[in-house]
């Protein structure tokens, strides 16, 4: 039996000429933690809208336990959502914002008791349910939106950048929580964000979106290690991304000289992007490494020195070493062939994972 709990088949959506998602295909397993990362503006709140039902989408299907759920009604789905701005109800205390939904599906008072104290129990605010709203703090309403929704024992939680009115120390520990609590309920979280830290910390998959369209989704190792394009590249961590030309399987040119490489596939003298991580370059003495740069800056970022330097092609490079650099020092880098990531220019996804399967896992 299939594990995929909800399914967008070719999904779009246009508000008069703007298309705000375009094809949309992604599968959602039960049980797991998925986060739609992107920029702003690039349709992650309208992908979590078409699975609530807060939106019609203009073309493809919404399934639900393979069932097309388009014409549901919001009310009628197995989806509950926690806003970005929690949306509770000011003159209503902890308990009675959590027991809400319970009342509206007029259940018993004994009910609603014992599932209003679990749910609190579960986001640990024990002890707070006469609590008025104000009276909590930023990380404590955000828990009392989050039981709200799961008191209703949803199959699917969507969460629409929930951490995002927090200060960076609760947002990290709060993290911790959400995670935690994911495991602990088995349920299937849908999270948006568009903190690329936020998503690799949390997920099991990610889609990565841009401009209303999934650019990559897989594993968040996966996703870092492998990206697909300057874009998943540029917006996923750090990178240097250098043009290049790829001489034959698994050997690339870039900067003038030739380097071996952990990737195949291309066609002979194909223009290439290379990926290099910024902490996967070392520092060596000059003309000892396989490229010469010259120190333009470096800050002391507590556990590493991040440098940037100049080529003599006039790139520019950013380093993450455990090693100070002197400014206007030139040093040489040394990097491994497993740390160059080659990518085609405007591969596909499909076109991606396919030529990978061809020379990898051998
Ligand atoms: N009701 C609407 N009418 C017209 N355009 C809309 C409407 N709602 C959203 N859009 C547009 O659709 C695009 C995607 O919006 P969406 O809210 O899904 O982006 P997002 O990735 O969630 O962004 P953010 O991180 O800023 O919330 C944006 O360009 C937005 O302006």
């Amino acid at each position: 039996m299939s594990n995929i709990i909800v399914e967008l088949k070719h999904v779009g959506k246009r508000y008069g000429d703007t298309q705000v998602l375009k094809d949309i295909n992604i599968e959602i397993e039960q049980g797991k933690f998925y986060t739609l990362l992107g920029p702003s503006g690039s349709g992650k709140t309208t992908i979590l809208r078409a699975i609530a039902g807060f939106l019609d989408v203009s073309e493809g299907e919404v399934l639900f336990d393979g069932k097309r759920i388009n014409d549901v009604p919001a009310n009628q789905r197995k989806v509950n959502t926690v806003f970005q701005d929690y949306a509770l109800f000011p003159h209503l205390n902890v308990f009675d914002n959590v027991a809400f939904g319970l009342r509206l599906h007029r259940m018993s008072k004994q009910d609603i008791q014992t599932k209003v104290e679990d749910a609190l129990k579960m986001v640990r605010l024990q002890g707070y349910a006469d609590r008025e709203i104000s009276e909590l703090s930023g990380g404590q309403q955000q828990r009392v939106a989050i039981a709200r929704a799961i008191v209703l024992e949803p199959q699917v939680l969507l969460l629409d950048e929930p951490l995002s009115a927090l200060d960076a120390k609760l947002r990290k520990d709060m993290q911790y929580e959400l995670r935690e609590l994911q495991e602990r309920l088995g349920i299937t979280f849908l999270f948006v964000t568009h903190d690329q830290e936020e998503a690799l910390a949390l997920s099991d998959e990610i889609f990565v979106m841009n401009d209303g369209e999934v650019q990559q989704s897989g594993t968040p190792v996966d996703i870092y290690d492998e990206p697909v394009n300057h874009f998943v590249a540029d917006f996923i961590g750090e990178s240097n991304i250098i043009q290049g030309h790829m001489i034959k399987d698994f050997l690339v040119e870039f900067n003038g000289k030739r380097f071996e490489c952990a990737d195949a596939g291309m066609r002979p003298n194909e223009p290439v992007e290379v990926v290099l991580r910024p902490e996967d370059l070392d520092i060596t003495p000059a003309n000892s490494g396989k490229v010469n740069v010259e120190v333009d800056t470096q800050l002391f970022r507590g556990d590493y020195y991040e440098i940037v330097g100049y080529d003599d092609l006039k790139n520019e490079w950013l380093i993450h070493s455990t090693n100070p650099a002197k400014d206007g020092e030139t040093v040489g880098l040394t990097f491994d062939p497993e740390d160059i990531h080659v990518m085609r220019l405007n591969e596909s996804e499909e076109d991606f994972d396919a030529r990978l399967e061809t020379y990898e896992g051998e």
